[in-house]
């Protein structure tokens, strides 16, 4: 019995695939897992890759699996779920990455009563530093929230939460990494328009990523009271947070978050 069935072998099907195969005592073997994925130009890459089998056809794939992980999009699941009504039973746990979708619309798609844990990952459990929550649908209790914190432990850190917090977790954590990307981005250009080279900014940059990222993995760590240390009175970096405040980056920052909420809540109807 294939113990994974990843469904769609996306950008999220393959940060989890990449993190849940890595290191040296694996969370699961590439022969334990199975990756649906329709475009074969895809499957041929995560077969390479990773080792895995692959298959466009997502019923054999599922009848046969313990644990069913969905990273489709939330537009595919009414007509994937629709095509393997036939391959589904009650002792398979399904766990749900994707965006907006609540786990009682899942449940109700569902043919009989399958134990539903919905997640929100984000792409550094690739690396084993992602940060994933989940939440119990109707039909999953204890035992299968402590399953899926088995599942994701190895991947990165492990939140339960209330579902009713998920679209707020989607826009601040599923996202988030892409917010840190945008301004290392953002900053590497600042650095190319002060005359850097292009490497070097880079390098700075990057090096800069990790270093304060350090910094806030520190018990007790206080974003505001770091940056505060980095602020000399009358000093070059108040030059720049004042720009920020003046731009409003700030305001930018919360309302583009509020924005992501409410975008995941609507692509989840
Ligand atoms: N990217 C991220 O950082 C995060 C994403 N998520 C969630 O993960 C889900 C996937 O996102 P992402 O990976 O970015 O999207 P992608 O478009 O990269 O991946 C979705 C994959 O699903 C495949 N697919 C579509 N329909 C089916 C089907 N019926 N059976 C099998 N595979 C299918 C698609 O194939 P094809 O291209 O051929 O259509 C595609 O490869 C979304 O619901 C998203 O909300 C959650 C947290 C973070
Ligand atoms: O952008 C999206 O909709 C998905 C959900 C969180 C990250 N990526």
């Amino acid at each position: 019995m294939t113990k994974l069935a990843i469904i769609g072998g996306g950008n999220m099907g393959e940060a989890l695939l990449a993190g849940l195969l890595a290191g040296t005592e694996p969370r699961f073997t590439a022969a334990e897992v199975v990756v649906v994925e329709l475009a074969e130009e895809r499957a041929a890459y995560l077969r390479e890759h990773y080792g895995v089998a692959t298959t466009a056809e997502a019923g054999p794939a599922i009848r046969t699996a313990e644990t069913v992980l969905l990273t489709v999009k939330p537009y595919h699941v009414d007509d994937l779920f629709a095509a393997v009504a036939d391959d589904v039973n009650d002792n398979q746990l399904f766990v749900s990455a994707v965006g907006g979708v609540r786990t009682s619309r899942l449940e109700a798609l569902l043919p009989g009563k399958s134990p539903v844990v919905r997640c929100m990952p984000n792409t550094p459990v690739s690396v084993g530093r992602g940060v994933v929550a989940i939440s119990a649908g109707t039909y999953a209790g204890e035992a299968e929230l402590d399953y899926a914190q088995s599942l994701f432990e190895p991947v990165g850190k492990v939140v339960r939460v209330e579902e009713s917090r998920m679209d707020a977790i989607t826009a601040l954590s599923g996202s988030g990494p892409a917010y840190y990307f945008f301004l290392t981005e953002a900053l590497i250009e600042a650095g190319i328009l002060l005359g850097l080279p292009r490497a070097l900014a880079e390098e700075l940059v990057k090096a800069n990523a990790a270093g304060a990222a350090e910094m806030l993995q520190v018990p007790d760590a206080d974003a505001v009271r770091m940056r505060a240390a980095v602020t000399s009175p009358g000093g070059a970096t108040i030059a720049a947070i004042r720009q920020f405040e003046e731009r409003g980056v700030r305001a930018a920052v919360m309302a583009a978050i509020e924005a992501a909420r409410d975008r995941a809540a609507e692509m989840g109807r």
